[in-house]
């Protein structure tokens, strides 16, 4: 028989990936051959041999996200003991062995006896919750996955072993068209993920509606989520829709849901479990048809472990979900997407790639991940020269043959003139603006409270500005300038 993607909890067997490939696999060539690796699969059996839930079982591999063993539904483990917590121990396959943490419960984990708060297991243990007792068996004959040779899932591009283990779950998850939750530090392509799977699947010609909840203050929160009727509040003149409304029909992006306050998380869920909204002091509930896509740059698993956030929106949400690695973990798309920056959205004038800055751009960190090489490959067909601060930094030097900077004016028409994507003409403006916004904020104000304070943005919110302008690359670069 075949094996069926449905579960008895209704969430879809996607085979949930993440990004941590065994060591070893980073040195693979980037461009993939005729001849693609074949991975073999680490994986080990749970099976719980005594307790209320005897023979029940799960399997965790190193294609899968971690999964939790306690008495909620949203564990893969789904425990009745009533001495176990709700989320109770993880597991996870990291470097060929089990991790197996502790999430803070009430009664302990104990491997093989011993309370643990983290082990690495290699199989033969036994992990007790409660009054349940897990045996854990590695699987001996682990199975063999072949990668796929793609190098790109539509607009999203990437060669690494740790991307393309993600394109066949991408493609079940445009047919499956289920909710979805995309993990992945900032930059790291979430939202170009999620319009790549919302372009390929039946929605493609209905909107992308992209919402970013830390970009919006907390108390206009609802009203951008559901809109509202005129008169609903003081300086609510005209009736306005709200983003499930536009995005009818279509995919709506929630970035960084983890940012959502309890009760919003709760309208939320209520929504998307009736299909239907309604407007803040309207009385008319309206169907709507939308395809919800989140993402977060937190570990979902911990906010819920930790309460902030409702572990039944996360079992609504979290039915596919997929782990973008950061960029320093998959070193070997750094030259494929520099080539792709720098042909569609730098040089657009056909110049050839600089090879000599590959070294560089390869030993980096990139702390803001693809959209900080994005952005670097654009100001390096810009300004001219790649360097190196003396504590690792990466910045551009402007060339003395370099033209002077354009007005504003200017720059908004050279952006729009280049037959860019609208996404990647919108970052180009965008990141100019945030980053000159920072500098100004910086310059002005002492402090992150002051600069909070002035700008009406939330001080992690600043953070993650700062990160995506980088703005020590920038100051640096006006210091360039002005010398
Ligand atoms: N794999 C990729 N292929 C092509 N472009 C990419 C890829 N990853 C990221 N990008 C580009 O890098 C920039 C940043 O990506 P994106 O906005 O999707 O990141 P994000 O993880 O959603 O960031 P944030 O958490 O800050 O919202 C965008 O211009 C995007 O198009």
């Amino acid at each position: 028989m075949e094996p069926s993607n449905q579960s008895n909890d209704g969430h879809l067997n996607l085979g949930r990936l993440v990004n941590r490939p065994p060591s070893g696999w980073l040195d693979e060539p980037t461009l993939v051959s005729a001849t693609a690796s074949t991975p073999t699969t680490t994986a080990f059996h749970l099976t719980v041999k005594e307790g209320p839930n005897v023979g029940a079982t799960a399997v965790v591999d190193d294609g899968s996200c971690p999964i939790f063993a306690g008495t909620s539904e949203v564990c893969a483990l789904a425990l009745t003991d009533h001495q176990a917590s709700r989320r109770h121990v993880r597991f996870e396959v990291h470097n060929g062995q089990l991790r197996v943490s502790d999430v803070g419960s009430t009664n302990g984990t104990f491997v093989n006896g011993i309370r643990t708060v983290e082990a690495f297991l290699t199989g033969g243990e036994t992990v007790r919750v409660g009054a349940t007792v897990i045996s854990v068996i590695r699987a001996l004959n682990a199975a063999t996955t072949p990668l796929p040779l793609e190098t790109s899932f539509g607009s999203f591009i990437g060669a690494s072993v740790a991307i393309r283990r993600l394109y066949p779950l991408c493609k079940k998850l445009v047919d499956a068209q289920v909710p979805l939750v995309i993990e992945g530090e900032t930059g790291t392509g979430k939202e170009a993920l999620a319009e790549a799977i919302h372009r390929a699947g039946p929605r493609a010609d209905k909107p992308f509606v992209v919402f970013d909840c830390a970009s919006v203050p907390p108390s206009l929160l609802e009203g951008a989520l559901f809109g509202h009727e005129q008169g609903a509040y003081a300086g609510a003149n005209l009736s306005r829709p709200g983003i499930f409304e536009e995005a009818d029909g279509g995919t709506l992006f929630i970035d960084e849901i983890g940012d959502l306050d309890p009760g919003l998380q709760l309208r939320l869920l209520r929504a998307i479990q009736s299909s239907e909204v309604r407007r803040i002091g309207g009385h008319r509930w309206q169907k709507v048809d939308v395809r919800i896509i989140v993402a977060t740059r937190r570990d979902l698993d911990v906010e819920v472990a930790e309460g902030r956030f409702r572990d039944d929106l996360f079992f609504r949400l979290a039915v596919g979900r997929l782990a973008l690695p950061p960029l320093r973990e998959r070193p070997e798309d750094i030259e494929l997407l520099a080539r792709h920056f720098w042909s569609t959205n730098a040089a657009t004038d056909g110049r050839p790639f600089p090879e000599d800055v590959l070294g560089r751009l390869r030993s980096y960190a990139w702390p803001g991940n693809v959209r900080e090489l994005s952005n670097t490959m654009t100001r390096l067909a810009t300004y001219g020269e790649l360097a190196t601060s003396e504590d690792g930094e990466l910045f551009i030097r402007r060339s003395s043959s370099a033209p002077p900077p354009p007005n504003a004016v200017d720059f908004l028409d050279d952006v729009v003139t280049q037959n860019l994507t609208f996404a990647s003409a919108r970052d180009r403006v965008m990141f100019e603006f945030e980053r000159r916004y920072m500098l100004h904020l910086d310059r002005t104000h002492g402090d992150e409270r002051a600069r909070s304070a002035a700008s009406g943005v939330s001080d992690r919110y600043l953070r993650t500005l700062r990160v995506r302008g980088r703005v020590k690359e920038a100051r640096k670069e006006l210091e360039d300038r002005h010398a």
